[in-house]
């Protein structure tokens, strides 16, 4: 594949619920190995553009293009299948399963002659798959409740990795962890960008989207207010453009 081609090419995206516009005009390229943070105050629109990729709204107008292929998902199981992939902050783990039942939510491997769940592979590519991403757990059998909050968020993304071939939106991944859980957290984030995914992360914490992101995008009720190269990109104007404060 072309590095250089977009993952992700949103253009002139539009969203309103009746008379309230939650988006508008909003453009955005997205590379594969890019970590982007979506940023604003409550009701800038975040949660809507996430929506509107993973396929849970449509967008009033605008185009999506996916890999240089215009794209458009009828539900979330539609961008699923077109390698997009999120978390939220709810997680949508279940509970009372094992971390490997986890794993496979929805896409459960199953063996001949009868169908019957192949537990053993499901558990040993899990524990593959948490080992490769340094995510520590006492085992693949573990149950998601016995777990401590870093552990199943840290579970929640190997899963959205595993899944995604092209993007990962994750949505206030460390908005309920302490200090030392959001740090794993982020470093597993970080890793990411060795799988050449693209990612998009929507953060309140702007110490964590200075310390992830490759740019920022700052929304303020609904209007894409610019991005920047982190790497050039200044604390104190980040918030100005946030708040519209100068
Ligand atoms: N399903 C909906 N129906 C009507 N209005 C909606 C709907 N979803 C979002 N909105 C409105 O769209 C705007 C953007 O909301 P959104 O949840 O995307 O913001 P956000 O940046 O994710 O905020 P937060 O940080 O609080 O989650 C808000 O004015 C919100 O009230």
């Amino acid at each position: 594949m072309n590095s250089e081609l977009n993952v992700l090419s949103l253009k002139n995206i539009h969203k309103a619920f009746g008379g309230i516009v939650a988006i508008q005009d909003f453009s955005l390229d997205l590379k594969a190995g890019e970590i982007v943070a979506l940023v604003g105050d409550n009701g800038a629109g975040k949660s809507t553009l996430i929506k509107i990729i993973s396929g849970v709204y449509t967008p009033t107008s605008g185009e999506i293009k996916l890999d240089g292929q215009e794209a458009s998902f009828s539900d979330a199981s539609a961008a699923r299948s077109n390698g997009i992939e999120v978390v939220y902050q709810d997680l949508a783990l279940a509970d009372e399963q094992p971390v490997f039942m986890n794993m496979f939510l929805g896409r459960e491997l199953t063996k001949p002659p009868f169908g019957l769940l192949d537990k053993a592979r499901m558990r040993r590519e899990s524990q593959e798959l948490v080992d490769d991403l340094d995510v520590r757990i006492p085992s693949a059998s573990s149950t998601i409740s016995d777990l401590s909050g870093g552990q199943r968020q840290g579970i929640a993304i190997a899963r959205a990795t595993h899944w995604a071939s092209k993007l990962v939106l994750l949505d206030e991944p460390t908005a309920a962890l302490g200090v030392a859980e959001t740090g794993k957290v982020e470093d597993l984030i970080a890793s990411l960008k060795e799988k050449n995914l693209a990612i998009l992360i929507i953060s309140h914490s702007l110490d964590q989207v200075f310390k992830l992101s490759d740019r920022i995008c700052v929304l303020r009720r609904g209007e894409q207010i610019g991005i920047r190269e982190t790497a050039k990109a200044d604390k104190n104007e980040i918030v100005s453009m946030i708040t519209g404060v100068a």
